[in-house]
């Protein structure tokens, strides 16, 4: 039973960054502002109101299409989709339905084993709905809110064939369809809620569950995992897995059924008869892509002489990729290995993205290192003093001045020398030692200059110098 294959699909649903609404001109930046101040009759669906396509919205839709590899169909359609629910003001979503703007593409992933094509099955245009604002408690004052700025927000879903093989796959999936959207620049990742994600899955041979409105990637995985031991479980207990929409408590990261397949709406679809159907099919010659995250990590390779691992890395966020480019000219190299292997870490750590990092302190801060002046040791310790501060909402000090406050230059070939001498008279047993051949005296005597020159050594040379004075003195 541990080995039934596991099987996933997802639908994605992503806010396009276009100025106004899909079928209005209210406009979509409405994150600061009061409820219900960005709407009209069209995205309020009042009736007589009529809608009109935002010629943005498909150019941006189309760009996505080509970059997925799809073919864009020759005719289109917007359809229907009609359910009540309160952020739903018309009763009926505007949507895509059996003739959706693109279709059959690709996406190239680092997968589970090796590089893999996950099939992209289609992609299609629609409008967000409102937004329900849920207040008070669960128990007592509970009423709900309704705002209807996000009503009208262009989307795009992106749904994929049922490819992928683990969480850990699907989440791989999800980082390169961001970092392409984002090279795209027809999306901004860090909108709340601007990429939302239905997730498949199945064990192989039984029914498939639909986990609804995921709304990070982390909780993509993290919701997949949990299905997969929860459907294994049924399965060894004789039971079986019920085709059903669950939904994923963030929180306590689990899913809870919110419905079962029975009780699943019929849409009734039918034809938007206000808009036209669309023929842009032609318009896809004129679209030029931009650099996109294979090719970006291509070039990293050959420019900069980067490894391919942190080609990978650098490339995986739009913002990423520019912050390296930004600090490669002195040393590729040197500021590939200090922004993937350290930099980035630190940022984790901190929950901060890229942007926390001021590029020109960081160029300083490669300056100091390449020449020589600290050691890792301590540029590290300026790479946190310099995020901390952010984090506190300080302005950071730039690395020089740290360098200078905290003393952390480099002590000097001579003052090592000095300091080596000052040691071997201290330290009399462990020279003893030493030349009785037992090697952890070496280390002993290391630690000891160390802590003289307060870790300002490099100690690899240390360790060389040492030795070669130790080994003169027999
Ligand atoms: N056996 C399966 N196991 C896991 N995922 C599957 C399986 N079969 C299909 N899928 C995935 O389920 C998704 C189906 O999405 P689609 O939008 O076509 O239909 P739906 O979920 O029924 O409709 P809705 O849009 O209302 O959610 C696709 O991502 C597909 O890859
Ligand atoms: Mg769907
Ligand atoms: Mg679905």
């Amino acid at each position: 039973m541990e080995d039934l294959e596991t099987i996933i699909g997802l639908e994605i649903h992503c806010q396009l960054n276009t100025k106004s609404k899909m079928f209005c001109s209210c406009s979509t930046d409405f994150r600061d502002n009061e409820p219900n101040t960005h709407t009209c009759p069209v995205c309020l669906g009042l009736p007589g109101s009529m809608p009109m396509v935002n010629k943005r919205a498909i150019e941006f839709a189309l760009k996505v299409g080509k970059a997925l590899n799809c073919t864009i169909r020759d005719e289109s359609e917007f359809s229907r989709k009609n359910y009540f629910y309160p952020d739903l003001n018309k009763a009926y979503q505007i949507t895509q339905y059996d003739k959706p703007l693109a279709e059959w593409g690709k996406l190239l992933i680092d997968g589970d084993n090796g590089e893999k094509e996950v099939r992209i099955t289609r992609i299609h245009l629609e409008e967000d709905p409102g937004r329900s604002v849920h207040m008070g408690t669960t128990d007592r004052g509970k009423y709900t809110l309704v705002d209807y700025n996000r009503a009208g927000i262009p989307l795009i879903e992106i749904v994929t064939e049922p490819d992928l093989r683990s969480p850990k796959e699907a989440r791989k999936f999800l980082n390169k369809l961001r970092a392409t959207l984002e090279y795209l620049n027809v999306f901004d990742s860090e909108k709340e809620g601007s990429l939302r994600v239905d997730a498949n899955i199945s064990l192989k041979g039984s029914e498939r569950v639909e986990v609804k409105n995921i709304s990070s990637y982390k909780g993509v995985e993290k919701a997949l995992t949990f299905e997969v031991t929860r459907q294994r479980n049924l399965l060894r207990r004789g039971q079986i897995v019920t085709r059903e929409t669950r939904h994923f408590v963030e929180a306590r990261g689990v899913t809870t059924s919110s419905r079962s397949k029975e009780e699943e709406n019929d849409y009734r679809y039918f034809p938007e008869p206000d808009l036209l159907p669309l023929r842009v099919a032609s318009w896809v010659d004129a679209i030029e892509l931009p650099e996109l995250p294979d090719a970006r990590r291509e070039r990293f390779i050959s420019q900069y002489g980067v490894s391919p691992e942190h080609a990978k890395t650098l490339t995986g966020g739009l913002k990423l990729a520019e912050f390296y480019e930004t600090v490669a000219s002195e040393d590729p190299a040197l500021a590939a290995t200090w922004t993937a292997d350290y930099l980035l870490g630190e940022l984790n750590y901190r929950d901060f993205s890229i942007d926390a990092m001021p590029s020109d302190l960081f160029r300083e801060l490669l300056t100091l290192i390449k020449s020589d002046t600290i050691t890792d040791k301590s540029a590290v310790e300026i790479l946190r003093l310099i995020l901390d501060a952010v984090k506190d909402g300080k302005k950071p000090e730039r690395p020089q001045e740290i360098v200078s406050r905290l003393g952390l230059a480099k002590t000097s070939g001579d003052q090592v020398t000095a300091m080596i001498q000052e040691v071997i008279a201290e330290q009399q047993a462990a020279i003893d030692d030493y030349y009785a051949g037992k090697m952890q005296a070496l280390n002993f005597l290391v630690g000891q200059v160390m802590k003289k020159c307060r870790g300002r050594a490099d100690p690899g040379h240390l360790n060389t110098l040492l030795k070669e004075i130790l080994d003169k003195k027999v």
